[in-house]
């Protein structure tokens, strides 16, 4: 399974799909380069019926802005990348009726401790690299972690391995982190925010080829 974070722009989305990317991720997070308005987003979803699930990526939203943007589009899949607790990620699950996935921040075997704690509150996991001190964004900054680090826990839930990986490297972290799917942003730009096909497409074909991957067994969400 393969996710393209924070697409904002036609080229970037058409790429993803025509790709075979499974999951497209967009940003509502307004600091971010990456972000797009819920109208953006519906425009940009709307190219194209089916092909990839629509992930809406947020960072301790309101619930506000979570029913502004499912006015707009059917999100398939809530990505939470913020500080929420599992009992608000459970709220919004209840509330809103779509499957969550919570975003972990990892450094160390010791973060994995909190797979525990979301298990019974949330749908899947993104393992993430943690933000450091002086990190633009809570996600999407570039930063990889030790990718050994999720074959030492169960991890209980479907999960996406994240941060810092490229067309380059996925290969390898799919492998080395037994990760069942991945999820990339940074490493398919030409510029910061702006998404170039062509990684995009090299990006999907080798996590998609990967040996030791499995990266279609974790079914897309239901919609
Ligand atoms: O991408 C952003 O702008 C962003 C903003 C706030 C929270 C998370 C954000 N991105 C998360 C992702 O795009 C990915 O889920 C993941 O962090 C991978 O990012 P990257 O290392 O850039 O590939």
């Amino acid at each position: 399974m393969v996710k393209i974070c924070g697409i904002n722009d036609a080229a970037g989305f058409d790429a993803a799909l025509a790709a075979g990317a499974d999951l497209v991720g967009f940003v509502f997070f307004p600091p971010s380069p990456r972000a797009v308005s819920p109208a953006v987003a519906a425009s940009l979803s709307a190219r194209q019926a089916g092909g990839a699930g629509r992930v809406g990526l947020f960072v301790d939203p309101d619930d506000a802005l979570l029913e502004a943007v499912l006015a707009a589009l059917p999100l398939d899949l809530i990505q939470l990348h913020g500080a929420e607790s599992p009992e608000r990620c459970a709220m919004l699950r209840a509330r809103f009726g779509r499957p969550v996935m919570k975003a972990l921040g990892i450094a160390a075997e010791s973060d994995l401790a909190a797979l525990d704690r979301y298990a019974g509150a949330v749908d899947r996991f993104l393992l993430d690299a943690k933000p450091v001190p002086g990190d633009a964004l809570p996600g999407g900054n570039a930063r990889r972690f030790d990718w050994s680090l999720p074959t030492r826990r169960r991890i209980p839930l479907p999960w996406l391995l994240a941060g810092g990986l490229t067309p380059a490297n996925v290969a390898d972290a799919i492998a080395e982190s037994g990760a069942p799917g991945v999820d990339v942003s940074s490493g398919v730009e030409r510029a910061r925010g702006v998404k170039d096909p062509a990684m995009v497409a090299a990006f999907v074909a080798s996590a998609h080829a990967a040996p030791d991957a499995a990266p279609r067994r974790m079914a897309r969400p239901a919609t």
